[in-house]
């Protein structure tokens, strides 16, 4: 199956370099983009990043940068010359540190999209409430507008968010959206979930999609399910 413009991106979630490229060489850059995560990240570095990019795939690099904003900013500089299609902040890193995250890849030749991650998926309202924060429905828009205001590509949410999130940022913000799981596999550590059909129907851009593909017993014949279920919409 060939996909134009693959809205799943599967997130590599393994121990090391060699489960990920085994993965890789299962799949194509038509049918999914793939996701470097924090796991991945830290046990293959930017290698693996350039290895990935080279056999022809974007690349999500998801470190979820939060810090002061000079050091942010210098992170994802660098992370643009890894060749990576999508970089990530924490939005609540605040208005100063994502601008300068934001004017750091201004220049870059192959500028990656910035996205900045509102509330996590696996976090729910009273998750929020005993940090002193409102619930998703009041924290998450907030969060996207900051985002959208220092003129970010888009931003991490719920999918159950995407359908306010769309009208409130308009169709050009992008909104990507891990916590999917398809009806039947388990939510495991994510809260705010939705399944791939309701979350493309609900305006989200990019699902992001882990364990419910890596650990089936046929990962490829899985994510081809997905990309059936998806057609129709
Ligand atoms: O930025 C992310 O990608 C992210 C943000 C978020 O709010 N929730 C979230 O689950 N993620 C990532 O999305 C992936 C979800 O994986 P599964 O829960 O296995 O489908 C993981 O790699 C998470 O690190």
């Amino acid at each position: 199956m060939t996909v134009h413009d693959p809205k799943i991106i599967v997130a590599l979630d393994f121990h090391d370099a060699a489960a990920a490229l085994a993965f890789a060489d299962k799949v194509n850059p038509a049918l999914c983009r793939l996701k470097v995560g924090k796991e991945l990240f830290t046990a293959a570095g930017p290698a693996l990043v350039e290895q990935l990019v080279g056999r022809g795939y974007e690349v999500f690099l998801d470190l979820k940068f939060h810090d002061i904003p000079n050091t942010v900013a210098q992170a994802v500089k660098v992370a643009a010359r890894l060749g990576v299609w999508m970089v990530n902040v924490h939005a609540s890193g605040g208005r100063k540190m994502m601008l300068a995250a934001r004017d750091a890849l201004d220049g870059e030749p192959n500028r990656p999209l910035l996205i900045a991650v509102t509330v996590l998926t696996s976090m729910d309202g009273a998750d929020l409430a005993e940090m002193g924060m409102p619930e998703p429905a009041v924290q998450v828009p907030l969060l996207a507008r900051l985002a959208l205001e220092c003129d970010l590509d888009g931003v991490v949410c719920s999918a159950q968010e995407a359908f306010v999130l769309k009208k409130l940022c308009g169709s050009d913000f992008k909104l990507v959206t891990p916590g999917i799981r398809p009806l039947g596999s388990a939510a495991g550590d994510q809260s705010r979930v939705m399944t791939p059909e309701a979350a493309l129907e609900a305006g989200a851009d990019y699902l992001v999609i882990g364990r419910p593909i890596t650990q089936s017993a046929d990962p490829v014949a899985t994510l081809q399910s997905i990309h059936a279920s998806l057609a129709a919409i």
